[in-house]
């Protein structure tokens, strides 16, 4: 009994111990919340999150896992491209609003991207591996200390999805319905000026343009309270490609599918 239960601690650790090595857990130790390091994080993590509404991490996928999980996207790309959805969208400034007849025209934006859903990633991916991966989910939530817990959400298609930014492509200004997105950077554009993520200080006054931000990156923001957009790719060979990580504090949150119509094109 002693020996089963040992060995079962055994591989449970070792489980543990192969995600943690997913990121940089020098830099990040996620893994061990009880240290006076993670303690550490939390407190400049919240300080950055509270007063600014985006928290940056640099660095915080290994520079292999960032290439497997590109790897891993590539491969979709060549084997399902045709059944990728080219995401085309007009919005107000809520991008989850519906138009309504006395919107605007002039305060109507479009965005566009293709989008890899959540049922469209492998099983075996990294990117399932790092989005369900405890240790990241407490770390949120100690960050955010909105809601005492934060589940993966139970959406098939935007549990988890990635988003490919290519030529003529863009995300509008636009504010969130959740308090908070996580967004892993896997690739920046070849331009400096194209695909940029850029948002709104509080009273509007000023525009910050994220040009520091590289792939490898995490980024949690407030994307309810702070106005956002991603720049337009103009010139870049190299597509914009991110994931975005949908947390929920009910365990069993899905997308209505007015939005799923909207953002994947289908509900199922
Ligand atoms: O693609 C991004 O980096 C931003 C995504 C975003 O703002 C959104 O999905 O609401
Ligand atoms: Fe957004």
């Amino acid at each position: 009994m002693l020996l089963r239960n040992s060995s079962t601690i055994r591989i449970f650790t070792s489980i543990c111990r192969r995600n943690h090595r997913l990121i940089d857990h020098k830099l990040y130790p996620l893994h061990d919340r009880q240290s006076i390091e993670y303690n550490q994080l939390i407190l400049k993590s919240r300080q950055e999150f509270i007063s600014t509404g985006c928290l940056y991490l640099p660095h915080f996928l290994t520079t292999e896992t960032r290439s497997n999980i590109l790897n891993e996207i590539n491969s979709i790309l060549t084997n399902s491209s045709q059944n990728l959805y080219n995401s085309y969208v007009e919005h107000t400034e809520n991008l989850y609003n519906t138009s309504s007849p006395e919107t605007n025209l002039n305060e109507i934006e479009s965005s566009s991207k293709t989008i890899i859903a959540f049922d469209q990633i492998s099983h075996e991916s990294l990117l399932r591996k790092i989005y369900s991966w405890n240790p990241l989910i407490n770390f949120i939530t100690d960050v955010i200390q909105i809601y005492p817990n934060l589940y993966p959400s139970c959406d098939d298609l935007g549990a988890l999805y990635i988003n490919i930014y290519r030529q003529s492509n863009k995300l509008s200004w636009h504010t969130d319905h959740s308090h908070f997105f996580v967004n892993l950077l896997l690739q920046q554009t070849s331009m400096s000026n194209e695909g940029i993520f850029e948002y709104k200080t509080k009273n509007n006054n000023e525009i910050i343009s994220r040009t520091d931000f590289q792939a490898g990156g995490l980024v949690l923001f407030n994307g309810r309270t702070y106005s956002h957009r991603i720049t337009e790719v103009r010139l870049s060979k190299l597509p914009r490609i991110n994931a975005i990580l949908t947390y929920d504090c009910h365990p069993n949150h899905r997308l209505s599918n007015y939005v799923l119509r909207k953002f994947f094109g289908r509900t199922n």
